[in-house]
C-alpha cells in the first residue's frame, strides 16, 4: 500500500531543477494531466512553450530561468494555486492571465523587471500572498482589490506612495517596502509594520502636512571640523569649537534653512564611536565628509586613507546611495592658495580612482563568473546578485574648500548645500507626507526638552511621556503614541527598543546621552579607567584592591570585563555627567542580583559577549574543553557571575590556535568574499553573535572557534591576493568502519557552518553596499578553483540540505569531489525529499 501511495506521489510532483534546461523536453510536455507540481527552478528557460498541455497544475516553479516575456501560457493552467516566477527577466505581464486564474493564493515575481502590473491582477481574489520584491514598480493601486491578502513584499521598487485602501484589510498582517523612495506613508512609518501604516492612514484622514527633512550626516576624523561646521550653520556664523568641547559619540539637533528641515547628526571622529553609527546612519542621507586640508598630505597614502577613503567606504556600505559632499577645512592654514587647489585636485582624483576602482572589481567579478560557466544556474543567480549590487550608485560631490572661521565662506557653503538639495537629480524625493499629530508630538518632546520638564538624561518610562503629553493633548492614548515613537525612533530622534522586553518601558529621548554611557566601555584607555578607580568607588560596589587588580589582569589577558568592574566605572562617569538620582542610577547600574538597563544596553548594540567568569563547577566557563577533564584554569578571588568579552581588545590568536591546532586539507572549508572589504568592526559583531550560540567557546583577535560535543569550527579573517574574506572551517570526524560514510556523518558540521553563515547573511544587512561570494573551495594542495554557493542568498527558511542533488562535483582543473563535502547536502537515504 505504502509503496502505491510513493508512486502515485512520484507521479504527481516532478522535480526538474538544476538541469541546464533551456527548453521544456517532451519528458515534461507529455507529463498530461497526472502531474500537479512541477518544479522547473534554476535552469535556462527562455520561453515554457506547451505548458499549458499540463492543466491539472496546481504548483509551478519558474524561478531563476532566463524568462524575458511573461509566459501566457500560463493563463490557462486554471487550477493553478501557486506560481513561482522570481529571479528572471520579466519586464511586462499581458493583461488577461490573472482574471483566469481564480484560485491561485501564492504568487512570487520577485527580481524581475516589471515596471507596471496589469489591472487584473486585482482579480486574484483569492490571492494570499504576493511577492514584488526588487522590481521597479511605481504604482501598485492595483493591489487594492486583493481582498484575502495575507503577506504582501514590495521591497526596492520605485513607489513614492502606497494606497491606503490596501491596508483596510485586516488579514494583511505582513508588509515589506523597505528600498523604495516612499513618501505617502515615509519609509520609517512603514518599517514600524501593518499597525504603523494603518495608524498612519487613519491620522492622515483628519490632516496632512508636507516635511522636507534632509537627514544630514557629519563624517570625518577626529577634530576635522565636523562641530565647527554643524554648529556654525546653526548659528549662521563662525562658532569657534573649543577643543575640550570635542564631541562625545554623537550630537543630533535640528535647524530651518532656506524652506528645509535639515536634521544633524554629528558624529564624533574617534574610532571608538563607530559601532554606533549603524544605529544612525540611514538611507537617503546627506553626508558632510570634513577633511582637514592642513594637515592632508598628498604624498602620503596613509593620509587619504585616513581621513577620506576609510570614511567613503564606510558610507559606501552602509549608505550606498547617499550624497556626500566633501568639505576641506582649515584651507586658512594652508601654505597658499596653490596648496589649497593641489590638495583639492589630488583628493578628487584620488577619490574618483577609489570609485572606478569598485566598479572595475565588480566587473572582474563578473567576467570570473561569466569565464565560469560550468553550473549555469550558480552563474546566474550570482550574475543577478552582482547586478543589484552595481545599482547602488554613491555620489560623491568635488571638494569645497572652507575657512570655517570666515563668515562669508559659512554663508557661501550654506547656499551650495541648499542648492544641493534642490536638485532633484541628487534627492529625488525629500517631501514627506506627515499626519498633523506625528508633527504636533514630536514638536512637543522637543518642548519638554527645552523646557527641562524632564531630566536631561532624557532617560523616561513610556508612561511618563504619555502624560506629559496627554497635558497637551488630552486625549492621546497609547495606541497614538507606540507608531508614533516608532516613527520618530526610525528617524533617529529619539531610541526606543520595543522589541526587547527589558527595555521596552524605557525611551531616550536623548539618543546621544546612550552613546555617552557606552563611551565607559568602549574605549582604548580601559586599562587606564581601571586603575583610576578610587578605593571610596571600589567599596561602594563593596569590591577590594585585590578584585581591582583581577579586573586588570582579566581584561589584559583575557579582553574580559567583570560586571562589577562596569558597574563601578559607570556609576563614575554617571557621576561626571552630574547624575545623582540614587534611584535612576540604580536602575541603569544594576547590582550583584540584577543586571541594571546598562548591561541590556550593551547586549543590544552587541558590543560585547556576556560570559562566566571561570567556576570550577562551570563547564560553560570560556576554557571548558570538550572530551577532557574539567580543570578551572584559576580559582578565582573573585566569585561574582558574570563578565563581558571585549573581542576588540583581544591582542593574539593563541588560544584558539592551541586547541584548532592545524589546518587540514580535508576540512570543510567555505569562504565569504567580502566587496570592496570586510566592514569594520564587522568580524567582532560576527564573534559576538556566533559564540551566543555555542556556550564553549574560543575568541582571539581575528580568528574564532566554537563547539558543540566532539564538533569544532574556527572561523577566521583573512586576505588572499588582495581579497578579503571569512573562511570557517570545521575539522572531520572519522569514525569506525561499520558507521555508513554517507552525507549523515557530516550534518553537524554542516549544522553548525550554517548557523555562522547564517549569523554572517544577518550581519551583512546592515551594508546593504555589501557585495558577498560564497564559494567552497577546491581542497587539493595548491588548486585554486572554487565552487560558487548558489543559493547562499536563501540561507533563512530553506532546507539548503536537498539544494544540489549531483553525488560528485568537477573543479575545472579536473579535481573530483563528493558533492557533500562542498556543500551541505541530505544523504541519499537521509533525505527529507525522499521521505514526502
Ligand atoms: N583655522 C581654522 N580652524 C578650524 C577650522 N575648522 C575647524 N577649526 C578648529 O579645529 C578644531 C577642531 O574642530 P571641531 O569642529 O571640534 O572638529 P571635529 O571634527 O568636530 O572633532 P571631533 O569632535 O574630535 O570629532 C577646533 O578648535 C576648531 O575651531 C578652519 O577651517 N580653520
Amino acid at each position: 500500500m505504502m509503496a502505491q501511495s510513493n508512486d502515485f506521489q512520484r507521479l504527481e510532483k516532478r522535480d526538474f531543477s538544476r538541469k541546464k534546461l533551456k527548453n521544456l523536453p517532451k519528458e515534461v510536455l507529455t507529463l498530461g494531466t497526472d502531474v500537479l507540481y512541477l518544479i522547473l527552478k534554476n535552469n535556462r528557460l527562455k520561453h515554457v512553450r506547451g505548458i499549458s498541455a499540463l492543466r491539472n497544475l496546481k504548483e509551478l516553479n519558474l524561478s531563476a530561468n532566463e524568462l524575458l516575456e511573461f509566459p501566457q501560457e500560463i493563463a490557462q493552467l486554471k487550477n493553478l494555486e501557486k506560481l513561482y516566477l522570481s529571479q528572471n527577466g520579466i519586464t511586462q505581464i499581458p493583461e488577461g492571465v490573472f482574471s483566469q486564474l481564480e484560485k491561485l493564493q501564492f504568487l512570487k515575481l520577485s527580481t524581475n523587471r516589471l515596471k507596471e502590473l496589469p489591472s487584473d491582477l486585482g482579480n486574484c481574489k483569492s490571492l494570499q500572498y504576493l511577492n514584488l520584491s526588487n522590481n521597479y514598480l511605481k504604482d501598485v493601486k492595483v493591489l487594492e482589490a486583493l481582498c484575502s491578502l495575507e503577506e504582501l513584499y514590495v521591497k526596492s521598487n520605485k513607489l513614492t506612495e502606497l494606497p491606503a485602501a490596501l491596508f483596510l484589510n485586516p488579514d494583511l498582517t505582513k508588509f515589506k517596502a523597505d528600498g523604495n523612495p516612499l513618501r505617502k506613508p515615509p519609509e520609517e512609518v512603514c518599517a514600524g509594520g501593518v499597525k504603523s501604516i494603518q495608524h498612519y492612514f487613519n491620522m492622515l484622514g483628519s490632516s496632512e502636512q508636507c516635511v522636507r527633512r534632509v537627514k544630514t550626516m557629519f563624517l570625518g576624523s577626529s577634530m576635522a571640523g565636523k562641530s565647527t561646521i554643524c554648529y556654525s550653520l546653526r548659528k549662521g556664523s563662525p562658532v569657534l569649537v573649543d577643543i575640550a568641547d570635542r564631541t562625545v559619540g554623537i550630537e543630533i539637533s535640528e535647524k530651518q534653512l532656506g524652506g528645509f528641515s535639515f536634521l544633524f547628526w554629528d558624529f564624533a571622529g574617534q574610532e571608538e564611536y563607530y559601532f554606533t553609527h549603524h544605529v544612525f546612519i540611514t538611507p537617503q542621507a546627506l553626508v558632510i565628509l570634513a577633511i582637514n586640508l592642513a594637515s592632508y598630505d598628498v604624498l602620503d597614502p596613509q593620509s587619504f586613507r585616513d581621513s577620506v577613503s576609510f570614511w567613503i567606504k564606510n558610507v559606501q556600505l552602509r549608505v550606498p546611495d547617499a550624497v556626500v559632499l566633501v568639505v576641506g577645512t582649515h584651507s586658512d592654514e594652508c601654505r597658499d592658495e596653490v596648496d589649497v587647489q593641489e590638495k583639492k585636485e589630488d583628493i578628487d582624483r584620488k577619490i574618483r580612482g577609489m570609485l572606478e576602482e569598485r566598479k572595475a572589481n565588480l566587473e572582474r567579478w563578473k567576467k570570473n563568473l561569466e569565464e565560469d560557466q560550468k553550473d549555469t544556474a550558480e552563474f546566474s543567480n550570482q550574475l543577478r546578485y552582482l547586478r543589484q549590487c552595481t545599482e547602488h550608485k554613491l555620489q560623491v560631490l568635488d571638494l569645497l574648500p572652507m575657512d570655517c572661521t570666515n563668515p562669508e565662506e559659512i554663508e557661501k557653503f550654506k547656499e551650495y548645500i541648499l542648492q544641493q538639495v534642490q536638485n532633484s537629480d541628487l534627492f529625488p524625493n525629500i517631501e514627506k507626507i506627515l499626519p498633523q499629530l506625528y508633527q504636533e508630538v514630536e514638536s512637543s518632546i522637543k518642548a519638554l526638552k527645552e523646557d527641562k520638564d524632564i531630566p536631561e538624561h532624557g532617560v523616561m518610562l513610556f508612561e511618563e511621556i504619555l502624560n506629559e503629553l496627554n497635558e497637551k493633548f488630552g486625549e492621546l492614548d497609547q495606541e497614538d503614541l507606540q507608531p508614533i515613537l516608532r516613527y520618530l525612533h526610525r528617524i533617529g530622534i529619539i531610541v526606543w527598543y520595543e522589541e526587547i522586553a527589558d527595555l521596552k518601558e524605557t525611551v531616550f529621548v536623548e539618543p546621544s546621552f546612550l552613546i555617552k554611557l557606552f563611551k565607559t566601555v568602549v574605549r582604548h584607555d580601559l586599562k587606564n579607567q581601571l586603575q583610576s578607580i578610587s578605593k571610596k568607588e571600589l567599596m561602594e560596589e563593596k569590591s577590594l584592591k585585590v578584585h581591582q587588580d583581577k579586573w586588570i589582569n582579566d581584561l589584559v589577558g583575557k579582553a574580559t570585563l567583570h560586571n562589577t568592574a562596569i558597574r563601578v566605572l559607570l556609576r563614575k562617569s554617571l557621576k561626571e555627567l552630574e547624575i545623582d538620582d540614587e534611584d535612576f542610577l540604580n536602575e541603569i547600574v544594576g547590582n550583584r542580583s540584577s543586571d541594571g538597563m546598562f548591561l541590556g544596553l550593551l547586549r543590544q548594540f552587541e558590543i560585547c559577549l556576556p560570559t562566566q567568569l571561570n567556576s570550577p563547577l562551570n563547564p560553560q566557563a570560556p576554557d571548558f574543553v570538550p572530551n577532557t577533564k574539567w580543570e578551572p584554569s584559576n580559582t578565582s578571588v573573585y566569585n561574582a557571575n558574570g563578565a563581558c568579552l571585549f573581542p576588540s581588545h583581544r591582542m593574539d590568536n593563541d588560544v584558539v590556535l592551541r586547541y584548532w591546532g592545524e589546518d587540514m586539507n580535508d576540512n570543510i572549508q567555505v569562504q565569504v568574499y567580502f566587496l570592496p572589504e570586510i566592514p569594520h568592526g564587522f568580524f567582532h559583531r560576527l564573534i559576538i553573535k556566533s559564540c551566543s550560540l555555542y556556550p564553549v567557546h574560543w575568541v582571539g583577535k581575528d580568528h574564532c572557534l566554537v563547539s558543540t560535543g566532539p564538533t569544532l569550527v574556527l572561523f577566521r579573517e583573512k586576505c588572499l591576493k588582495d581579497d578579503q574574506l571569512i573562511e570557517i572551517r570545521c575539522k572531520r570526524q572519522y569514525r569506525s568502519a561499520n558507521v555508513s560514510t554517507a552525507g549523515g556523518e557530516l550534518r553537524p558540521s554542516w549544522d553548525m557552518i550554517l548557523a555562522i553563515l547564517r549569523k554572517l547573511v544577518e550581519l551583512t544587512q546592515q551594508w546593504p553596499g555589501l557585495c558577498l561570494y560564497v564559494c567552497s573551495p577546491c581542497t587539493v594542495v595548491d588548486c585554486d578553483d572554487h565552487f560558487a554557493w548558489p543559493d547562499w542568498k536563501e540561507l533563512n527558511g530553506h532546507d539548503l540540505y536537498n539544494i544540489q542533488k549531483d553525488d560528485k562535483m568537477l573543479c575545472s582543473n579536473g579535481h573530483t569531489h563528493r558533492t557533500e563535502l562542498l556543500f551541505p547536502k541530505a544523504s541519499r537515504t537521509h533525505s527529507k525529499a525522499d521521505d514526502k
